[in-house]
């Protein structure tokens, strides 16, 4: 049975906007999946469905074979909890440092750990930022802060990390680091869903393609490439 199903999908937007249309698309577990397409193409508004932050306005999806239509709000939070979320605009603490962002991450996802500063730095060390640990967020260069905000939805472990544009502010270089470790993440046996524009990761083909423009499924990217 596959992790995710979506079946015909479409939404909606008032007044009437149609940002995807009859979406089906099943994921499996430890799925690498790459989307991609243009901008206002839906890539954005298929995670926020999977993420259970909008709702379709037609079809349905299906969490390891239960319907998304019939989970309750205490089902959405546990499913939440396998999932780490990097935002385009990531949304972290920019008057705490590095260090206290990722502590915050761990306490809200109340996942206890033994040594914590031990383990926090080794994460940081494993992302490169581990001597800007005491910095504060708004201290740090935009990429360096989109590699926080990925280690931050990385550091509770989750089974499941939804990534959206993750690189838009990446030198190549970056990229290239960023990309290696989603890589190695996957070989850990994460199931990682990636939006991006970026031809580097493209190039790099970690796992299934898609496309999607003006809210449809054009073409699954891997067969013609
Ligand atoms: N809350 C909303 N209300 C109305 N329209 C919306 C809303 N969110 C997105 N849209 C519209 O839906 C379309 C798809 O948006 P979405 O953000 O999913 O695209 P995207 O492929 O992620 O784009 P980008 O690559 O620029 O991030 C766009 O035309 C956008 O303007």
């Amino acid at each position: 049975m596959s992790l995710i199903k979506l079946e015909d999908l479409t939404k909606i937007y008032p007044p009437y906007y149609k940002a995807l249309h009859k979406i089906s698309l099943e994921i499996q577990k430890n799925a690498f999946l790459l989307i991609t397409g243009p901008t206002g193409a839906g890539k954005t508004t298929l995670l926020k469905l999977i993420y259970a932050q909008e709702k379709p306005t037609e079809g349905e999806l299906y969490w390891e074979g239960v319907p998304y239509s019939e989970l309750r709000y205490k089902d959405i939070i546990g499913i939440r909890k396998n999932i780490g979320i990097v935002f385009q605009d990531h949304k972290l603490f920019s008057e705490l440092s590095l260090y206290e962002n990722l502590e915050i991450a761990l306490a809200l996802a109340r996942k206890k750990v033994k040594k914590i500063k031990f383990f926090i730095y080794e994460w940081l060390e494993r992302f490169n930022l581990a001597h800007k640990a005491k910095k504060k967020v708004k201290e740090l260069s935009g990429g360096e802060q989109q590699k926080l905000g990925i280690l931050r939805a990385i550091i509770k472990d989750p089974s499941i990390l939804i990534l959206d544009e993750p690189t838009g502010n990446l030198d190549p270089f970056s990229i290239g680091e960023v990309i290696d470790l989603l890589i190695a993440l996957h070989k850990e046996g994460k199931t990682i869903l990636l939006s991006t524009h970026d031809p580097t990761i493209i190039a790099k083909r970690p796992g299934q393609i898609i496309m999607l423009n003006r809210g449809e499924l054009v073409k699954d990217v891997d067969i013609y490439w």
